[in-house]
């Protein structure tokens, strides 16, 4: 079903080498906060950080989780869950709208209508159905985080026939559920119609789980909805996104490339002032 994922597999050290990377640039990062720490100015989650550890040291705790190990990881989650997910799902609606330019006029002029030459607001949504439709349709479709999470059974369990051992790894595979057969009416099309009633109203469906669900559902699901809102809606307010000259809309695969999170192959697209 993910054949690339086999791929991650096969080159265990590069896979090594870019977490080791990626760490040395966080702690480059983290240390010159430290030096140039103000504790009478926090300048966002690492100062609070070191702020609050540094308050719990004084009262003599040392046992906490607030040591720099966890910082460290926490800030390389943060960048990780949290810019390329919302990040590839912009790239993902512009790219479709590329392919559709009609449903792209439409999402402009339902933008046009309601809300004008000003800036979008997240509050707007509600009276922009279509161009929610169309963002929603953007997820479920693309599926960036496919894969979810991996998981691990806490005891032994037989789901639906399957005996699975405690501690094993599990992954709810997301994409399953968005391509579900028997939940959406044209699984593989891009179908903004599958978030709309007949009079052309937004409408939630349960088997949009984009966000996975339960205990461990995206805690950045609130934040990522307003990004991914906000820079789609405001992109399209002031370019008209189009192939570069001599691309045709056929040659805009819908394969993503190879990656834990699912960007579009080779992508180049034109934004053109309006
Ligand atoms: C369109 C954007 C996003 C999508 C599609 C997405 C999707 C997901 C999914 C499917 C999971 C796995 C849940 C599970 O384990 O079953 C997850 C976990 C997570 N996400 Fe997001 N996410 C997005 C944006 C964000 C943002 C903006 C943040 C934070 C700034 C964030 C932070 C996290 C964290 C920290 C976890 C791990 C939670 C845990 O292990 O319990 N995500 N996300």
């Amino acid at each position: 079903m993910v054949p690339w994922i086999g791929k991650w597999f096969s080159y265990p050290n590069e896979f090594k080498k870019a977490f080791a990377a990626n760490r040395e640039q966080q702690r480059k990062l983290v240390s010159h906060l430290k030096e140039t720490l103000d504790p009478k100015m926090c300048r966002g989650f690492v100062d609070a950080f070191w702020i609050h550890q540094d308050n719990l040291e004084k009262s003599g705790i040392t046992t906490s989780h607030f040591h720099n190990e966890n910082l460290l990881i926490t800030i390389m989650n943060l960048f990780v869950a949290g810019t390329e997910t919302s990040a590839r799902t912009v790239t993902w609606g512009l790219f479709l709208m590329a392919k559709y330019p009609k449903i792209q006029e439409k999402v402009r002029e339902e933008l046009s209508s309601v809300v004008g030459n000003r800036q979008v607001q997240f509050k707007d949504r509600t009276e922009l159905p279509f161009t929610n439709a169309v963002i929603h349709e953007t997820q479920r479709l693309t599926a960036v985080a496919a894969l979810g999470l991996p998981h691990r059974t806490s005891q032994d369990i037989t789901f639906r026939g399957h005996f699975i051992k405690k501690g094993t790894a599990v992954y709810p595979f997301l994409f399953s559920v968005l391509s579900d057969e028997s939940k959406w009416e044209k699984p593989y099309t891009f179908y903004p119609e599958h978030f709309l009633d007949k009079d052309g109203k937004f409408i939630q469906r349960d088997a949009f789980m984009v966000f996975s669900a339960g205990r461990r559902v995206c805690p950045g699901a609130n934040l990522a909805r307003t990004e991914v809102f906000i820079f789609f809606t405001t992109l399209l307010q002031h370019f008209r996104i189009t192939f570069p000259p001599g691309v045709s809309e056929d040659e805009l695969l819908l394969s993503p490339s190879d990656s834990l999170i699912l960007n579009p192959s080779n992508v180049k697209l034109c934004a053109v002032p309006l």
